[in-house]
């Protein structure tokens, strides 16, 4: 493909991920693959260059743009290099004095009032920038320094003691170290939430939104003679756990729940467990960095909804733990509705109910819970909190 090629292919594809974005379809990575899956001529180098294009454009833009043309016609406003290629054979048609092009930006204006008071400007171009990929270190079989000589590229993470870095878009290979469970992919920041549940032997711990296990599994490689159940609204999400727990050595019981049956599903936990553990589901705006075409999806009465549903999952929580018992609440997000919002009218509502401090010093303390975001902490943004039942 010619470079002008390259751009026309990037247009398209941006046309159907700003479609994808309004209509709450698949991610922009599955768009990209899939659009080359019909497009054999396009060779490896092709489809990584034509997928830097897209992640480049979507990455400089906050608002959803209004075609996939509008958005390279704003990337190529920032890139000279590239204003020749409209108008070439198989490339975008020629620019047009004056034609709409996606105005550059980090946060959409709407969400930005949103957005916990922590996370100031100067923050922002971190939230989007690429992310380092993160590995985490199966305590349960081998120790850091271990794993260290074995991916001589990488560095220890900073916060959290299990973790490894390597640069953004390393690969690692599905041999060695990782098919032998010694590692897992998982960022730093996720690593953390598993810490602040402090997990140790003997614990009743559930994970009420345990998705494909990513925190139920770092959890059994800390305390791999806890009990640990694993559930989750998603039959396909859930059954990617049992092999990732199988490939680590962990003892999980996955469960799928049914809502809005979940307390009966789990009626044999209630008031059994001494760590609930509520990784919600959230609007993942910590997380643009890896998918930074989640600012698109946001609107309004979607996160009004999330609110709603982790308010309903924390009722959950409080009715599965036992008196005296901790539940961990977590959102990969930095709104401010998501995180202390959500943990203040949760307390508000609970006499007795007390927050514990967690992560011992990092992130930055918001409301009752801590913050971790992309430019303080170098991991995903999150909130997380601690609340203590009353015996
Ligand atoms: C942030 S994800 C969890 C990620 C997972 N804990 C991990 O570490 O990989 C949120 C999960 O909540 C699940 N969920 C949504 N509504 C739920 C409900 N009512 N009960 C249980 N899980 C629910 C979703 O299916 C999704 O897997």
């Amino acid at each position: 493909m010619t470079p002008a090629a390259r751009l026309q292919a990037a247009a398209e594809i941006l046309d159907l991920v700003t479609a994808s974005a309004r209509d709450d379809g698949p991610p922009a990575d599955a768009i990209v693959t899939r659009y080359f899956k019909t497009r054999r001529y396009a060779g490896s180098k092709d489809r990584r260059a034509v997928r830097e294009l897209v992640f480049r454009a979507i990455r400089r833009t906050g608002e959803r743009p209004a075609s996939g043309r509008a958005a390279i016609v704003g990337l190529a406003g920032d890139d000279p290099d590239m204003q020749p290629l409209f108008g070439e054979p198989r490339g975008p048609d020629p620019l047009i004095e004056g034609e709409p092009a996606s105005p550059g930006g980090i946060v959409p204006a709407w969400l930005q009032a949103e957005l916990s008071p922590l996370v100031s400007d100067d923050e922002w171009p971190a939230l989007v920038e690429r992310a380092p990929l993160d590995l985490r270190v199966n305590a349960a079989w081998t120790n850091r320094d271990a794993m260290l000589r074995a991916f001589p590229d990488a560095v220890p993470t900073r916060l959290s003691p299990w973790g490894l870095r390597l640069p953004a878009d390393s690969r690692i290979d599905d041999n060695g170290p990782y098919a032998d469970g010694l590692i897992e992919v998982q960022d730093e920041g996720s690593q953390l939430i598993a810490l602040a549940c402090a997990p140790v032997a003997g614990m009743r711990i559930l994970d009420l939104c345990a998705g494909a296990g990513g925190k139920a599994l770092a959890l059994a490689a800390a305390a791999p003679a806890a009990t640990i159940l694993a559930s989750d609204s998603n039959r396909n999400r859930l059954a990617k756990l049992p092999p990732r727990a199988e490939r680590a050595g962990a003892e999980i019981e996955p469960r799928l729940i049914n809502p809005p049956r979940e307390l009966d599903d789990l009626d044999d936990w209630r008031g059994q467990a001494d760590l609930v553990l509520v990784d919600a589901p959230c609007s993942g705006s910590g997380t643009w960095r890896r998918n930074p075409e989640a600012r698109w999806r946001l609107t309004p009465d979607r996160l009004d909804r999330l609110v709603d549903v982790q308010e309903r999952l924390l009722d959950l929580a409080s009715e599965l733990v036992r008196p005296g018992g901790a539940v961990v609440y977590a959102v990969c997000s930095l709104l401010r509705a998501e995180g202390a919002g959500q943990a203040q009218r949760f307390l508000g509502l609970r006499s007795g109910w007390t927050a514990q401090d967690v992560l011992d010093g990092a992130g930055r303390a918001d409301g009752p819970g801590r913050l971790l975001t992309p430019a303080k902490d170098q991991t995903d943004g999150f909130f997380v909190a601690r609340f203590m039942k009353p015996c």
